[in-house]
């Protein structure tokens, strides 16, 4: 069980929980066993070894405390919202490597676990510490193993959508639908904005934009095709059913959080494939929305207005 206690160690800063640590060959480590086939923290600097503690109740490494709680946190979500088994629906075992490389301003989702940098400590924090960052990167997993989005152009500006959608409603709090908000240092918000993509530009693609009309969209080499540039067309379409708004004119009525992740997931899992694009995205919706909720329901009325404001047909 967790308990609200201090966290020693550098990199926690939104993460104060401890884990009953799992007692195995004589060692406290982080393997949570009650998690499908278990969620499991290494450190890749001590030879990707399970991050181990000297006491049952406690752990120092301050990032290897956000991504264990992370990840049992993402877990509980695909369980409880869809009544998913972790990424392949079987229980994978959730693996969290943390302290990759040197200073890296990174994270990612290999196929198989997630990686994580430290930061450099000046323009990001430790990846691990966000919340959103574990969502984003574990739901890669369950699009790996449903729709499986090829990873360039248009698909993969859906692939990356659908990991930034999951992130937002992970992250429930969030209001405002950014991002990275927890990782990122020296002045910036987020990494990304759902709600007003035009807002931050995810300096990483160099693109210099964030389209939130397809109109607008990137259709250069960089990012894969722009896979983290054009996902905030997308992105502003989910944020729009859900919150509702106007945009470039079109006025969405929005129906809340839990219709539009039952939407989308429904869509992931059921509609979208491999190679779909954008107006396959908008059907996908359109089509799980009338399943979920019927024809002529506000959340089909939402979907449609929703792309059509972002220009999508
Ligand atoms: C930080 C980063 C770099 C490269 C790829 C990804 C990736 O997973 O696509 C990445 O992680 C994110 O975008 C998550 C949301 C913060
Ligand atoms: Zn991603």
């Amino acid at each position: 069980a967790a308990q609200e206690v201090t966290t020693f160690g550098y990199g926690v800063f939104n993460n104060k929980q401890m884990f009953e640590a799992q007692l195995i060959d004589g060692v406290y480590g982080m393997y949570d066993s009650t998690r499908g086939k278990g969620v499991v923290t290494n450190d890749a600097k001590n030879g990707n070894k399970m991050v181990t503690s000297s006491s049952k109740m406690f752990n120092q490494d301050g990032a290897a405390v956000d991504a264990h709680a992370n990840a049992q946190k993402v877990y509980d979500y695909f369980l409880k919202t869809f009544e998913r088994n972790s990424v392949d629906d079987n229980g994978q075992q959730l693996i969290s490597a943390v302290h990759v490389n040197t200073d890296w301003n990174n994270a990612s989702w290999n196929g198989r676990q997630m990686s994580y940098g430290d930061g450099d400590g000046v323009t990001y924090h430790n990846f691990a510490a966000g919340l959103d960052v574990a969502a984003h990167e574990i739901a890669h997993g369950v699009t790996q193993h449903t729709a499986n989005l090829v990873y360039r152009n248009e698909s993969g500006a859906l692939n990356e959508s659908m990991s930034d959608i999951f992130a937002a409603m992970v992250d429930r709090d969030d209001h405002e639908w950014l991002i990275g908000e927890k990782i990122v240092k020296d002045g910036r918000r987020a990494l990304r904005s759902m709600s007003n993509p035009a807002e931050i530009v995810d300096t990483r693609t160099d693109s210099g934009f964030s389209p939130d009309h397809w109109s607008k969209r990137y259709i250069g080499t960089l990012d894969s095709g722009g896979v983290h540039i054009n996902s905030s067309i997308n992105n502003k379409a989910a944020y729009l059913i859900s919150e509702g708004g106007k945009h470039y004119g079109v006025t969405v009525k929005g129906v809340g959080r839990e219709a539009t992740e039952q939407i989308y997931y429904r869509a992931l899992s059921k509609y979208l494939t491999a190679s779909s694009n954008f107006s396959m995205m908008r059907q996908a919706a359109i089509q799980a929305a009338t399943d979920l909720y019927g024809t002529n329901s506000t959340a089909v009325k939402a979907v449609n207005a929703a792309y059509d404001a972002v220009g999508v047909f």
